[in-house]
């Protein structure tokens, strides 16, 4: 039996699987890796071999939840890992807290610390948790380890983490702890194979997914971030509102008579692009809907956030040598990144319009001040170095 790790990652619409085999001096071969996405709109199956190619695609019934998609995908997994033999499950665990600042084995009292973090992460704690039971259900004995969204934004200096609030609070752990910092670590990795001067120096990374957010990495640390306290705040993105006013909660209260939970309800699932649109918060549906002036709205809400909070990065970095996009949206949306793009000049980003529609990987023009890149994100292969890591740590059973 070859040793081998299996990493689950539950996003708000998706959940991604990777299975690694371990070869010599650990390194890491992906063997079969798989997703079931567009959960619960559009959602369906993919699965890949290890280069790359299609295994399996199915379509789910609409409606379909992460608990049904797990399942398959766990079935479908099951076929190509017969010679494998699990040595840990990395999870992402979207909120660290203020508890986690690095991966951890997970043990009955993580377990418990991570549950009360459910309410600063309702799309996503309670699947990231799930996951870990439905392991340990089929291999009670094997570790699990947890690595956080969280934990790559700590490096920021305390002005960007601290909100305007009593300090009393600040020190209970209410404050900005940003999120997607697994893609963003592997983003500052992987510029190095890019760009190797914009990887040593200040770059804005747009992780634009169903959950949108950006980072200012100065030297490969995150030094400033969009998402907050929760992972609502910053840009608008598919379900979640993003940015507002915490008057309009006030507001919503008191004047409409809205519950805590109606709020909860309003904000994470049904603003964003769907709640702009009332078309859908599925990013193709919307561009497959350009002329709709309800699609319109919401795609132009959507750019002019993303260009504000570039130049709120741009100022706490104070320059910029590169932009990259990553993630669903980020990756696979050339006129999503024109749009961004085209009123970015003033910061010396130029792009080539070309290299954008053929999906290359450098999209700006040779002179353009500013290079800007379209790199795959791999929140997977991030969690199983870190699981590995901490995996080879632990006292051998
Ligand atoms: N070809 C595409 N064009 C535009 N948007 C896309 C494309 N492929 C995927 N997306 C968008 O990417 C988003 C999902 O991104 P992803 O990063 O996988 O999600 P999650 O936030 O759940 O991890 C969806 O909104 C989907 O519309
Ligand atoms: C934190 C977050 O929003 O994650 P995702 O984009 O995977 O939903
Ligand atoms: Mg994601």
């Amino acid at each position: 039996m070859q040793e081998a790790i299996l990493v689950l990652n539950a996003g708000s619409s998706s959940i991604k699987f990777a299975i690694y085999a371990l070869g010599e001096g650990d390194s890491l071969t992906l063997r079969v890796a798989g997703q079931a996405q567009g959960i619960p709109e559009r959602p369906g199956i993919v699965m890949y071999s290890g280069d790359g190619e299609k295994l399996q695609t199915m379509q789910l019934p609409r409606g379909a939840d992460h608990e049904h998609a797990l399942s398959m995908l766990t079935d479908f997994a099951s076929l190509y890992v017969e010679d494998l033999e699990f040595i840990a499950c990395g999870h992402r665990v979207v909120h660290g807290g203020t508890d986690y600042a690095e991966p951890v084995l997970i043990d009955h009292e993580v377990y418990r610390r991570l549950e009360r973090l459910i309410p600063l992460a309702p799309l996503h704690q309670p699947h990231n948790l799930r996951a870990v039971k439905a392991f340990e259900q089929l291999y009670p004995t094997t570790p699990q380890i947890a690595c956080f969204d969280t934990a790559f934004h700590r490096t920021q200096p305390a002005v960007a983490q601290a909100f305007a609030l009593p300090h009393k609070y600040t020190e209970q752990g209410v404050l900005r702890y940003g999120f997607h910092g697994l893609s963003y670590e592997y983003i500052a990795q992987a510029l190095h194979g890019y760009d190797k001067l914009a990887a040593t120096g200040r770059v804005v990374v747009a992780h634009l997914g169903n959950g949108a957010s950006m980072c200012a990495i100065s030297r490969g640390q995150s030094i400033a971030t969009s998402m907050g306290f929760t992972a609502l705040d910053g840009l608008p993105m598919g379900q979640r509102c993003g940015n507002i006013d915490p008057g309009v909660v006030l507001y919503l209260m008191q004047n409409e008579g809205m519950s805590v939970e109606e709020v909860e309800e309003l904000l994470y699932r049904r603003s964003g692009l769907l709640g702009m649109s009332g078309i859908s918060s599925d990013m193709r549906e919307l561009l497959d809907k350009e002329d709709d002036p309800r699609a319109c709205r919401a795609l132009d809400v959507y750019t002019y956030r993303a260009q504000r909070e570039i130049g709120s990065l741009v100022a706490a970095l104070r320059g910029m040598d590169a932009l990259v996009f990553t993630a669903g949206v980020g990756e696979n949306a050339p006129a999503i990144r024109e749009w961004i793009c085209q009123d970015l000049t003033w910061l010396g980003v130029y792009l080539d319009h070309e290299a954008n529609d053929a999906g290359e990987a450098r999209i700006s023009t040779e002179d353009s001040p500013v290079s800007v890149w379209v790199i795959p994100t791999d929140e997977e292969l991030m969690i199983a170095r870190h699981t590995l890591k901490l995996v080879r740590q632990l006292p051998r059973r």
